[in-house]
């Protein structure tokens, strides 16, 4: 036995022996105690029939390596801790021993039964042991691929971060197994996380076409005035929808307009009324034949894309819808969703101030000089009511032109449409062609999404229709109504009033060539 702290390798099966103070066992063939030196390499087994005597084993805190083989029956002490033993703990068979600690080393996997009776701190610092009483094993699947030993199962333990092993090194195979653990989850769980929120959207889509009523107008000429028939039908699909809001069936609705729904709309008979620049007007008999609306579809006009215009679309038509004057046809509801907006106001019967100023075989006398008088006072009346309307921005008409002058059963005026045009962003550049300016024939004026002579000329270069620009149409209509020919049915060149007419005469007809 050496005296002084010793350095060097353990020989084959010798070992040097340093004995501290005097709690050394007096018989030195019972205990081998080497504690706190600097002794490497391996500790060489020791087996009953190799150290019958030995009962106490003390080698901590040295450098020794390699597998910790022990198995002796009689063994009472066992203290190797803080060295860089390795591999399992398979090879211990030490079932008497008392005083036991291998923590501090590189030993890896399951504590076996007869060791779980000593506390954890016996084994801690060992990052690759578990079990019994360090935390379970848990069964991963190998990384590497361990098929050649047909075990493709390693057993990794799952220790708290701060049993860290001393000098931080780990396990490599462990390491692995764990990483190809981790990312198996991670993979798996971004897996489901993506087929969740697909569903999830993939079924909300579902409910609210499910919900939405689909409007479809199916269009079909019936004869050659351009008079076309058309039902309205529900389908799914893509296509033009509105859906159900929760008040009124998906319409916004202002007064007159409350006892609207859309699903009513949907079922009414509906005819083509005509098409101008904004889209088509409809006119719908309800269900119960008493009412009939007009509803304008604004399909050709464009509007910026993004909540934040849509929303503007919106404020305005409320608006809008607060305007209510004998001379404005007042909208009753509008809908304004996935793209689609529908405009609802009453029918007028009377038609529009174009269509009685281009009327062959009508009665002629409804358009007498009282008449004319009477609806341009009615529409001046009405434009104006629409440019004092308390509102900001101040309201703007943006499209002042007979198709937009209706009648009504009495022959009075209603200005119609009023500020439909106000955000589109197609309306001025794309349909407003130079030559057009004061053109008043009426193929320019009914040709039907083409524009007409009643735009003001600052209309090409602005995007944004004033209330000059109504005046300025308003005035050229007022033009057009003054100097405007209705023809009696039959009549001929030969036949020609001599008396002057003028905005004061009392029914008189102005009939010339
Ligand atoms: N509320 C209504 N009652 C009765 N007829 C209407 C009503 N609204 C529109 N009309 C008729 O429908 C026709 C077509 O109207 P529409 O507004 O679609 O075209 P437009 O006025 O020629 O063009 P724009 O799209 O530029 O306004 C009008 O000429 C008019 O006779």
């Amino acid at each position: 036995m050496q005296q002084g702290p010793c350095s060097g390798r353990l020989p084959g099966r010798r070992v040097a022996v340093r004995r501290r103070g005097a709690a050394a066992p007096a018989d030195p063939a019972v205990a081998l105690a080497v504690r706190n030196n600097s002794l490497s390499g391996a500790l060489p087994p020791l087996a009953d029939a190799t150290s019958p005597r030995l009962r106490h084993l003390l080698v901590a805190r040295n450098q020794l390596t390699g597998g910790l083989n022990v198995s002796r029956g009689a063994l009472l002490t066992l203290r190797a801790e803080r060295n860089g033993f390795s591999g399992g703990l398979g090879a211990l068979r030490v079932p008497t021993v008392r005083s036991f600690n291998v923590s501090g080393n590189k030993l890896a996997g399951e504590i076996s039964g007869e060791l779980a009776r000593f506390p954890s701190s016996a084994f801690g610092g060992n990052l690759a042991l578990c079990g019994r009483p360090l935390p379970r094993c848990v069964r991963a699947y190998s990384a590497l691929g361990d098929t050649a030993s047909g075990n493709s199962n390693v057993t990794v333990a799952a220790q708290s971060p701060n049993s860290a092993e001393p000098n931080g090194s780990f396990s490599k195979l462990s390491m692995t197994a764990l990483m190809a653990t981790g990312i198996g989850n991670a993979v798996l769980i971004t897996v489901s996380l993506t087929i969740s929120v697909a569903m999830f959207v993939y079924m909300k889509r579902k409910l609210r076409s499910a919900k939405a009523p689909s409007l479809f107008f199916d269009e079909e000429v019936s004869d050659g005035n351009k008079r076309r028939t058309t039902t309205t039908t529900n389908r799914d699909g893509d296509g033009t929808k509105c859906p159900a809001a929760k008040s009124s069936g998906g319409l916004v609705c202002f007064e007159g307009g409350e006892a609207l729904r859309l699903e009513s709309l949907l079922k009414a008979s509906a005819e083509v009324l005509g098409k101008g620049a904004s889209g088509s007007t409809y006119k719908a008999v309800l269900e119960d034949g008493a009412v009939a609306v007009a509803v304008k579809r604004l399909s050709a006009l464009r509007f910026p894309a993004g909540s934040g215009r849509g929303k503007a679309f919106d404020r305005h038509m409320r608006v809008v819808g607060r305007v209510r004057h004998r001379n404005v046809l007042g909208l009753r509801a509008y809908c304004n969703s996935n793209g689609e907006r529908l405009l609802v106001y009453d029918f007028l019967p009377g038609g529009s101030l174009q269509a009685a100023l281009q009327a062959h075989g009508g009665d002629v006398r409804s358009l007498d000089w009282a008449a004319r008088k009477s609806v341009l006072l009615g529409a001046a009346e009405g434009l104006n009511y629409i440019h004092t309307f308390p509102a900001r921005p101040a309201l703007v008409h943006g499209n002042v032109k007979p198709s937009n002058i209706l009648l009504d059963e009495r022959g009075a005026a209603c200005v119609s449409e009023c500020g439909v045009m106000r955000y589109a962003t197609n309306v001025q550049h794309s349909i407003l062609p130079q030559a057009a300016f004061l053109d008043l024939s009426a193929s320019a004026s009914s040709s039907g999404g083409g524009w007409h002579g009643y735009a003001a000329p600052e209309l090409a270069s602005t995007t944004r229709a004033m209330q000059e620009s109504d005046v300025y149409g308003f005035g050229m209509v007022l033009l057009e109504v003054v100097t405007t020919v209705v023809a009696r049915p039959g009549d001929g060149c030969e036949e020609e009033e001599e008396d002057d007419e003028t905005m004061g005469g009392q029914d008189r007809d102005a009939v010339h060539c």
